[in-house]
């Protein structure tokens, strides 16, 4: 039974379309690239999504002070670090905050994957280059996981079943939800749709 987080929420009519396609998380990105949203933005964004779906707030070598912060201001209900975040910081952050982490693996190689199961985040996501690219990595290098798992990376309507059949903790898509770089209402419904339909079939 694989969940869905609909990731790279801009504003408050994504976080009520959010509503609508009922995610199992969002996500909400805080490095400054294509969905990067300011506190405020966040803020704002937390306070029009039913306080049902988490969000993950998703973080490129941050500073942990800002992240502490953001999670004791209950903005983020998890954090999900996209960068080179060693296991010093994963250490470190987990002494001021107790939500869980998820540590996002660039995949390459099997090897990549393999390494990383040891680390002391909750979580580890696999996903290619980046992050936010749109595209796949190689689905065929993923090897039996013990940690649970997200699955990132170019997943869309024509190929979220295929990856489902990986069955991953949880499936997880930006681009894939939106038309010319914005989130789309029907396409987000349709993909929640789909991962529960998957997982009615699956029964
Ligand atoms: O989406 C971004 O702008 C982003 C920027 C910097 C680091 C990570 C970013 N996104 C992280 C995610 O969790 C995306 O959902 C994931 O990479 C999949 O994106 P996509 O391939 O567009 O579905």
């Amino acid at each position: 039974m694989s969940k869905i987080k609909l990731c790279g929420l801009m504003n408050s009519i994504d976080a009520y379309y959010a509503n609508e396609a009922a995610p199992d998380y969002v996500g909400l990105v805080f490095d400054k690239r294509r969905h990067f949203i300011s506190d405020e933005r966040a803020f704002s964004i937390r306070q029009a999504l039913d306080s049902n779906i988490p969000a993950i707030g998703v973080f490129v070598n941050e500073p942990q002070k800002h992240i502490i912060n953001l999670v004791q201001q209950e903005v983020i209900q998890f954090v999900q670090l996209h960068g080179c975040e060693t296991e010093t910081y994963i250490t470190k952050l987990k002494e001021h905050i107790s939500c869980p982490i998820i540590k996002v693996v660039s995949v390459k190689t099997t090897e990549d994957i393999l390494m990383m199961e040891h680390t002391k985040a909750e979580y580890i996501m696999l996903d290619h280059g980046i992050g936010g690219t749109g595209k796949t990595f190689n689905w065929k290098l993923i090897p039996a996981i013990i940690k649970p798992w997200f699955l990132a990376g170019g997943i869309n309507l024509s190929n979220i079943e295929k990856a489902l059949d990986y069955h991953p903790f949880c499936i997880d898509i930006s681009s894939g939800a939106e038309t010319d770089g914005v989130k789309n209402r029907e396409k987000m419904i349709a993909l929640v749709n789909k991962v529960r339909l998957y997982n009615q079939q699956m029964k």
